[in-house]
C-alpha cells in the first residue's frame, strides 16, 4: 500500500535524523499490497455499510478527543466508521503539535464492537479478513501515534470495542464500566489486533483467561491485572460538575505537560523500546535524543537553572 503523503513527509523528515524511527513508522502499515491488501478496494466495500461517525476534536492544549459516535447502536462500528477511523488517524499523524489523545464513546458508553448488521453482510472469510487487515492497519497506526493516548471507558467496551481500548497507551475505566472480549461467544477470536496487544498489556496467562472465558473486566479487576491504569468516578449530572472527560484530561495532563516535541519524543523512545530489537531501539533512542538535545525546551530548562526536587 503506498504510504500516505503525510507518512512520506514524516519518513523523509525523520529519516534524516532517525532512520530506525522511519522504519518503525513504515511498519505502521501491517498490511500492504505485498499481502494482497488493496486499501482502496476494502474502503469502498466498508463504505457500503453507513451509519454513525468518528468525530475528532483537536484542542489548543495539544490534547485531541476522538469520539465513537453511533449511540443508536451502542457505538458499534459501521463500515463507514471504520473508514472514518483511518482518516482520523491520518489527520492525527499530520498534527505537528499533538501531545495527547482521549478516545471515548458517545452517550455514556464506549463501543460495542463491529456493527453486527455489517458483520453478517461480510461474513465470508475473504471479506472478513480484509476488514481485519484494514482495522489492524488503522489501530496499529493509532497506537504508534507520537502522542500519549487514553481509552476513556464508560459503559461497555465489547468485542472490537475492547480491542480498541488496547490500541491506546492507557485505559481509564469509569465506575460501573466493563471491558469484555466477547469474541468467543460469537465463535470468534479478536481480529483487530486485540489479542496480540492484550498479551503485551496483561501477559499471556491473563489474556488467555480474558479471551478463553470472555470474562467481564470491571474496574477492580482491570486495575488488578493491569488492563486499567485508573478508575474515574462518574460525576453526578449536576450543574457545573467536573465531567468525566475533564477528569480524564486532568489525569492525562500529568504525562503531556511540557513542550510537544518533548512529549512526542517520550512516546517515540518508549515505542521503539517496545517494538524494535535492542540495537535498533538504542539507535532510535540516540536519534530521537538528538532531536531534543539543545532544543528550545532543553535550553529553556538549562537557562532557568531551577533545581529539580
Ligand atoms: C473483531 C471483532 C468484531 C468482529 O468480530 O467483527 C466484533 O466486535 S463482533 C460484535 C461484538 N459485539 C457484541 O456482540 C455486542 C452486541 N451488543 C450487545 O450485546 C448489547 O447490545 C449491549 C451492547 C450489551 C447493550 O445491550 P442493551 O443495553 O440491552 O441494549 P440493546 O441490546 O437493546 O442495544 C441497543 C441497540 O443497539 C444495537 N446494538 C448494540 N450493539 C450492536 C452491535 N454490535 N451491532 C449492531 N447493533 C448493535 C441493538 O441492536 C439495539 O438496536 P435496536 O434493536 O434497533 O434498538
Amino acid at each position: 500500500m503506498a504510504l500516505c503523503a503525510v507518512r512520506r513527509h514524516l519518513l523523509k523528515s525523520s529519516s534524516s535524523c532517525c532512520g530506525a524511527w522511519a522504519r518503525l513508522l513504515q511498519r505502521g502499515c501491517v498490511y500492504s499490497s505485498v499481502h494482497c491488501f488493496d486499501q482502496g478496494e476494502i474502503r469502498e466495500k466498508l463504505q457500503a455499510f453507513p451509519g454513525g461517525s468518528i468525530d475528532l476534536l483537536k484542542q489548543e492544549s495539544g490534547i485531541a478527543v476522538l469520539t465513537i459516535n453511533y449511540p443508536s447502536r451502542m457505538n458499534a462500528f459501521s463500515g463507514s466508521m471504520m473508514v472514518d477511523l483511518e482518516e482520523r488517524v491520518s489527520q492525527l499523524e499530520s498534527w505537528i503539535d499533538c501531545k495527547g489523545l482521549i478516545v471515548q464513546g458517545a452517550s455514556g458508553t464506549f463501543c460495542s464492537g463491529s456493527d453486527l448488521n455489517a458483520v453478517r453482510a461480510i461474513s465470508n472469510p475473504q471479506d472478513g479478513m480484509k476488514m481485519c487487515m484494514f482495522m489492524q492497519n488503522a489501530l496499529t497506526r493509532l497506537l504508534r501515534l507520537p502522542l500519549i493516548s487514553v481509552a476513556l471507558v464508560e459503559g461497555r467496551a465489547l468485542g472490537g470495542g475492547a480491542e480498541l481500548t488496547t490500541a491506546c497507551d492507557f485505559r481509564l475505566m469509569a465506575s460501573g464500566s466493563v471491558i469484555q472480549f466477547v469474541h468467543k461467544h460469537m465463535g470468534l477470536v479478536p481480529g483487530w489486533g486485540g489479542a496480540a496487544r492484550l498479551v503485551r498489556i496483561v501477559g499471556s496467562q491473563n489474556a488467555l483467561k480474558l479471551l478463553g472465558g470472555a470474562l467481564k473486566v470491571d474496574p477492580e479487576l482491570g486495575l488488578q491485572i493491569g488492563l486499567a491504569d485508573g478508575v474515574l468516578e462518574v460525576p453526578q449530572a449536576e450543574e457545573g460538575a467536573v465531567t468525566l472527560l475533564q477528569r480524564a484530561e486532568n489525569w492525562l495532563s500529568h504525562y503531556t505537560n511540557g513542550a510537544a516535541p518533548v512529549v512526542q519524543a517520550v512516546k517515540k523512545v518508549v515505542l521503539s523500546g517496545r517494538e524494535l530489537p535492542l540495537s535498533e531501539a538504542l539507535r532510535t533512542e540516540k536519534d530521537v535524543f538528538g532531536t531534543v538535545w539543545g532544543g528550545p525546551a532543553n535550553l529553556q530548562a538549562l537557562a532557568s537553572k531551577t533545581k529539580h526536587r
